[in-house]
């Protein structure tokens, strides 16, 4: 963010909601589809992609690894190559580039170097590095277990069976998911420690995976089987982002009316689609229509106890919520957000707490107490869903400036505008 990029003045809502919204596409889709095409024995068309900071960082790792990803109108057209360094990456501060791209790197020939943000270095990836030495890769990240690291490429992975520590990030086990098939004895994954966060995100892998016709055994619990074999796409249509429809669908929670998010997926791996269960709990009333999927306002705004382990990615939008709701909350099972795109539990708390709000960290989540909040800076430590959980707050406090909304850009770029749409 340039230093002197102005704050944003978060609207209020000054009367009810009535919209519709058209949300672009799953950044976790998108990001997978693109893994799966540049893997595929053949072409593949990506439908209506998200563009993004995230998506866009994606699809240059993997044009830098040799895959051909042109526009194609709203769509992409992704033609597969032989995988191959050298390479210089940029991850950004995506989790989903920084982990499912090294096992990539590792079927490449030659090295690629992994770099990103200030933030992405402090962000895990050791145990997927070991994991993936134990497959037979060369790896070196001088010990840090962190980026900047370099895998050395040499065509071919072994594969085989691993174990690993996946409660600090599901993503370390989709990344080797996602490239399983293509290891010479494919992969088995188990997970010992405590329980793997993200459930949904793992059955989109798997979904995704076997859409894509990889065989995948995933009814043992904590192990996945991927068999040996070729990937094979030709189209993957990415469904809208319902993660990204948290803040809009809390926009009718919180002044009223109707927020209707259009082609609402009857069925979904997507995690957003638990904000049906979880919005109707804090007081809203949800249908599916032909329009899409339509939350109304009850003019009741409650608490809630949840544990949020498999759907932590929807935690800044609830809690923006609960601090607002007539009745406290207790949210859990999410310490892995301290390591997200900033410590989300040490960051909800400051911020709710600078706006005059009773916000208590717990090790593993939050327990947020109401009270009449005030104006001022909410600060979003580049973190997209911290700068939306600004702009819910923001409609029942006057005077709420977002700091860098632009921060948004990470998977939704249009925030802002979209934002008007809904709210103005
Ligand atoms: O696989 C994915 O696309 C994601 C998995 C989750 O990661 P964690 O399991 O690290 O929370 C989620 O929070 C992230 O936004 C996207
Ligand atoms: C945790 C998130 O992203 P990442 O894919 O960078 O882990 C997120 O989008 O909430």
């Amino acid at each position: 963010m340039p230093a002197d990029a102005p704050n944003w003045p978060a609207p209020t809502a000054s009367k009810a909601v009535d919209a519709t919204v058209e949300l672009p596409g799953s950044k976790s889709m998108t990001n997978r589809a693109l893994v799966l095409a540049a893997l595929s024995e053949t072409p593949t068309a990506v439908r209506r992609p998200l563009r993004s900071r995230d998506t866009d960082l994606m699809a240059a790792a993997l044009r830098s690894l040799g895959a051909r990803i042109t526009e194609d109108g709203a769509d992409w057209a992704v033609s597969p190559a032989p995988l191959r360094g050298p390479a210089r990456l940029d991850v950004g501060n995506a989790g989903t580039v920084m982990r499912f791209v090294p096992p990539l790197a590792a079927l490449a020939d030659g090295e690629v170097h992994f770099d990103g943000d200030p933030r992405a270095r402090e962000r895990p990836v050791g145990p997927l590095l070991e994991a993936l030495r134990a497959l037979g890769a060369g790896i070196d990240d001088g010990g840090r277990g962190a980026l900047p690291l370099t895998v050395r490429g040499t065509g071919a992975l072994r594969g085989g069976r691993v174990v690993l520590d996946a409660s600090g990030s599901s993503q370390f086990v989709s990344a080797l998911l996602l490239a399983g098939a293509r290891f010479t004895e494919g992969v088995e994954v188990r997970h010992e420690g405590p329980p793997v966060p993200s459930q949904p995100h793992l059955d989109m892998t798997v979904q995704m995976l076997r859409e894509a016709g990889v065989a995948v055994d995933d009814s043992e619990q904590d192990v996945w089987r991927v068999a040996p074999g070729p990937v094979k796409t030709s189209e993957i249509a990415v469904e809208p982002d319902l993660s990204n429809a948290a803040p809009f669908l809390a926009a009718a929670l919180i002044a009223g009316g109707r927020v209707t998010v259009a082609d609402w997926p009857r069925r979904t791996t997507q995690p957003g689609d638990a904000l049906r269960g979880l919005f109707a709990r804090m007081g809203g009333e949800v249908s599916f229509g032909d329009a899409g999927l339509t939350l109304r306002g009850t003019g009741a705004v409650h608490g809630i106890t949840a544990d949020l382990r498999e759907v932590g990615e929807l935690t800044p939008t609830i809690a923006a919520v609960a601090a607002l709701a007539d009745s406290p909350s207790r949210l859990t099972g999410i310490a892995h957000l301290r390591r997200h795109e900033t410590d989300r539990i040490a960051a909800l708390a400051r911020e709710i707490n600078r706006l005059g709000g009773d916000a208590e960290e717990l090790p593993d989540g939050l327990v947020i107490r109401p009270r009449p909040l005030h104006g001022g800076v909410f600060r979003s430590y580049e973190d997209h869903r911290m700068a939306t959980s600004g702009a819910v707050i923001g409609l029942a406090v006057p005077g709420v400036e977002v700091e860098d909304i632009a921060t948004t850009g990470k998977t939704l770029p249009d925030f802002p505008a979209l934002w008007s749409g809904v709210v103005a």
